[in-house]
Parts: C-alpha cells; sequence; structure tokens
C-alpha cells in the first residue's frame, strides 16, 4: 500500500498540487469543483495516471506476445490480479489482442469495484447500471460456469454496446440484459432449469417459451415492442413491465422459460428468499474523478460539460437518481446478499451523502468492511469502512466504493 492509509479516515479535499491544471477549466467547472471541496490541479495529472488493462483470464501466457505488439512493457498491479499498468499514451483499440478479445482497457479501479463485490460461484448477480459494460465483463469472467448475471440499463444503445463487449469476449453464455429504469427494475434472478414449468401456454393458447437467443427477433416480439414503446413517453420512464430483454446467454436461465414467468411480478418478501446474491449499483455520476473523461471535453466543447454535468438542477437530480437507485438494488437482495455502490465523482454529495441518507433509512443494511483491500492503494473515504481512490493517492481514475450488506430475515 503507498503512503496513505485507507485505516485512517482520511480528508476527501485534495492535498493541493504546485503545478496548475493543464487544461483551460471552464469557470463552471472552476465553481464546482471549489464548491465540492477538490482540488483543480489533478486534471493536470492526466499524462502521469497510466492506462490499465485487463488480460483475459486464460491469456496470461501470452504476455510477452501482447507486450510486443502494445511496444511497451507490461507493469503488473500488484495488488490487482490480471491487470496491468501501461504508458498512457498507448493506445490499444487498434492492436490485435484487444481485437481478438485478449485484453480488456479497464480502469484499476473499477477492477477493484467489482472485486468487493467478492463473487463467489453459483452466484446470481445484479449489475443495475452495466452499460458500456467493462465491470459486467469482469463479473462474467469471475463468475464462471454457475450462477446468473442480470445487466440493467435505461439507455439502449449503450446497453446495445454491451451486448457486442459480452460477444466478443464470448461471455454471454449465463448473462441476460434488459433495457430498464434501474429505479424501478424488480425482476427475479433467472429460474434454474429445474424449477421451470413445462407445457403452459399463453393467453392465445400457444407454447410461449424463449427458443434460443437470436439477433433477429421474431416478428409477434418486435410487434409487441412497438407496442410498448409507442406508449411510453420516453426511455427514462420505463419501468419493469416494460423491461425490454435485449439479449440472453444459453444458460442464463431465460432458455425454455415462459414468458409469463420471467416477467412475472414478485410479492416484496419474495426478494429475501429468492432475490440477487449480489448487486452492483456503478451509478450514473457527475464523471468529475474521470480525468481522461473531463480531458475529452477539450475536443467535445467545455460549454456541453456544463450542460451535461454543472446544471445544478440535474446535478440535484443525479443525487435523487442515486438514493433510488441504491434502493432498489437493496430491494431486489436476498438476506444476507452484498451490494457495492460505486461513482466515479469526487464529491461527497454524490458519495458519502447518498450512502448516510440511504443507510439512516433502512434499517437492516450495514456497511461492510472490504476485506480484500488491506492492501489497496486507496484510502478511506469520509465513512470508515468506505474507500477512495483518486489520481493522487492511487494512480487511477476517482471511484467511491461503498459495501453494504442486507441483513439476515
Ligand atoms: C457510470 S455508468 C456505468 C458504467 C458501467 N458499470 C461499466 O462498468 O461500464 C452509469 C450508467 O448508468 C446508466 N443509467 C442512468 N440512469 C439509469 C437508470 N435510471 N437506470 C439504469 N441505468 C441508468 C447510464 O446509462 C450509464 O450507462
Amino acid at each position: 500500500m503507498d503512503g496513505t492509509c485507507k485505516k485512517c479516515v482520511s480528508s476527501f479535499v485534495m492535498q493541493s498540487h504546485n503545478a496548475p491544471p493543464s487544461l483551460p477549466l471552464p469557470v463552471e467547472f472552476l465553481d464546482f469543483l471549489k464548491e465540492n471541496g477538490l482540488d483543480p490541479s489533478i486534471y493536470a495529472m492526466a499524462d502521469s495516471i497510466p492506462r490499465y488493462i485487463r488480460i483475459k483470464p486464460g491469456c496470461e501466457s501470452q504476455l510477452l506476445e501482447i507486450e510486443a505488439e502494445l511496444r511497451c512493457k507490461l507493469e503488473k498491479v500488484v495488488w490487482l490480479p490480471g491487470f496491468f499498468a501501461i504508458p498512457p499514451h498507448v493506445q490499444i483499440a487498434s492492436t490485435e489482442a484487444y481485437r481478438l478479445g485478449k485484453i480488456y482497457g479497464m480502469d484499476a479501479a473499477s477492477g477493484a469495484a467489482v472485486i468487493a463485490l467478492d463473487v463467489s460461484s453459483g452466484d446470481h448477480i445484479l449489475d443495475l447500471c452495466a452499460a458500456p459494460g467493462a465491470k459486467l465483463c469482469m463479473l462474467s469472467d469471475i463468475l464462471g460456469s454457475s450462477g446468473s448475471l442480470t445487466g440493467v440499463d435505461v439507455a439502449k444503445h449503450r446497453l446495445a454496446a454491451c451486448r457486442t463487449m459480452l460477444q466478443k469476449y464470448s461471455l454471454g453464455d449465463r448473462c441476460r440484459l434488459f433495457v430498464a429504469d434501474g429505479t424501478t427494475f424488480s425482476l427475479l434472478p433467472a429460474m434454474s432449469h429445474e424449477d421451470k414449468k413445462t407445457n403452459a401456454t399463453d393467453s392465445e393458447g400457444r407454447a410461449d417459451k424463449f427458443c434460443e437467443w437470436t439477433a433477429k427477433r421474431p416478428w409477434r416480439d418486435r410487434r409487441n415492442a412497438r407496442k410498448l414503446k409507442s406508449g411510453t413517453k420516453s426511455h427514462t420512464l420505463l419501468g419493469t413491465a416494460e423491461a425490454d430483454l435485449i439479449f440472453y446467454g444459453r444458460n442464463s436461465g431465460v432458455v425454455g422459460s415462459l414468458k409469463s414467468e420471467l416477467f412475472c411480478a414478485v410479492n416484496e418478501t419474495e426478494y429475501l428468499v429468492s432475490g440477487y446474491d449480489k448487486v452492483l449499483v456503478d451509478a450514473e455520476c457527475t464523471h468529475d474523478g474521470s480525468v481522461k473523461h473531463i480531458q475529452k471535453f477539450e475536443n467535445w466543447g467545455w460549454k456541453t460539460l456544463q450542460r451535461r454535468m454543472l446544471d445544478s438542477k440535474r446535478t440535484d437530480n443525479l443525487m435523487h437518481l442515486q438514493l433510488k437507485l441504491l434502493t432498489n438494488g437493496f430491494r431486489l437482495l436476498k438476506a444476507g446478499g452484498s451490494l457495492v455502490y460505486s461513482t466515479c465523482s469526487l464529491t461527497v454529495s454524490q458519495n458519502e451523502d447518498v450512502v448516510e441518507l440511504f443507510l439512516s433509512r433502512n434499517s437492516s443494511a450495514e456497511l461492510q468492511e472490504v476485506d480484500v483491500a488491506d492492501n489497496w492503494s486507496c484510502r478511506s473515504g469520509r465513512i470508515p469502512k468506505t474507500l477512495r481512490f483518486d489520481p493522487e493517492t492511487s494512480k487511477t481514475s476517482g471511484l467511491f466504493i461503498a459495501k453494504i450488506k442486507k441483513g439476515d430475515i
């Protein structure tokens, strides 16, 4: 672990650097940072934070070939198995190793959020804000050949990119993807084949079971989707009833099940018994902790930063959304299950404040220590047991992690 000890609850305000910010940050963004007690000089660090890659399990023996292709040394991240640091300027997207699915581009802090969930074989996992899917792919790699993985995202085009990623890395077998609002999503994990009823038919008397997934949907499904769409004002209004299943793997528990079973509403108490073992809520946020993301506004135009991130109405709504996502993710957990809440914002309002408010309203929720984090290069958040990665301490993108357990019945 580097100089900063996560065990000591450290100040969340960044240490000041002498170096001036290298980006011409707009006044509105500087005001936002000031209001949140954040030091703008982290945005001068983009060129000193490594890029991270994760090696696809099974491809570790090809390290030398990958190094030769990337033309750089892969520095093992000692605290995070499977992750390597490379110089920030190295591009991976055009390489064969990337094209063939041997490596992923993924920040080490994001990897830590996945490890914090402590996935076990056979777990039913829910990723409530799944797109574009780096964490979902890592979850699927860890899950292996048992359990199930459900990815939800409100943005259809982003979730479609996630589906492409699952297919590229051959990780979709136990996975299903729903375009749905994570604040209201209510579907239970897919049932195992043994639990499924057989011979059932729909109201029109036809067998109504899911066949193997194909990119081409039957006309009846497309007609139903069209009907739903015409009755829905915007994608943000999608509720559970409208959850749109855009992908499922052969062993995701969907094939062979009845549509009425998959989409059936359940009693609240049923989640305690048949809910998810693990839930990841990697919530939408202002992304201010992602130095590389902020850097992109140089090309996109700083005006769009104001519109997309800083509008005060939007940030108030964001906190509301984060709390609702966390609350619904927790609702869908089975008793004894665990949830990881993360954001790539460095602000307290989108992290500790959201978690504190949530805990004050949910007596069966308890903050949990991330046991494996003892040697991680991160520090504690303002609340003990929460973790913070930031460019200065961790040489990663900013990320907040809180792990919450649902009490046994
Ligand atoms: C920080 S990103 C998630 C990144 C993702 N976990 C990964 O590792 O690639 C946040 C995501 O939340 C999604 N989102 C925003 N509002 C949502 C909602 N109400 N329900 C579900 N997803 C939502 C956004 O579309 C976005 O894809």
